[in-house]
């Protein structure tokens, strides 16, 4: 059984003719349409990833050029407050806002730190 293909053998009500196919069905129906916006989402939240690390690479080759420190804890900090903030108004939870950032953070200096020391690759 997957979930898209729910076992029908688990679910022992639903018969032909007493309405709770029909309903069944509706629901399938229903559930294949808000994946299908969830698998929408998720391509954005993907292309948008990889806009950001090419933005980052930027940053990472003009730091190697100049002799800057891969991260800065203090951007970090300020970023953090603005991204708890947009979370709270967005109803999203601010912990999870921040763990999402420190997560993408720890990526980006690693490609930072890989820049500088010359090991670097052109993948984000
Ligand atoms: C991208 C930068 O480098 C690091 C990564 C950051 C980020 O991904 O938002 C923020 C601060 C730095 O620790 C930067 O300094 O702007």
């Amino acid at each position: 059984m997957t979930a898209e293909t729910p076992d029908r053998a688990a679910d022992p009500s639903p018969s032909p003719g007493d309405g709770a196919v029909d309903e069944r069905d509706a629901v399938i129906s229903m559930l294949l349409g808000i994946r299908s916006s969830i698998d929408n989402i998720d391509a954005a939240l993907i292309h948008l990833l990889a806009e950001r690390f090419k933005f980052t690479q930027q940053v990472g080759r003009l730091k190697a050029e100049h002799g800057l420190p891969p991260s800065d804890p203090d951007r970090e900090k300020r970023q953090i407050e603005r991204l708890r903030s947009l979370a709270e108004d967005a109803h999203l939870d601010p912990a999870f806002a921040e763990k999402w950032f420190n997560f993408v953070v720890a990526e980006v200096i690693r490609h930072h730190e890989e820049i500088a020391d010359g090991s670097g690759s052109d993948r984000a």
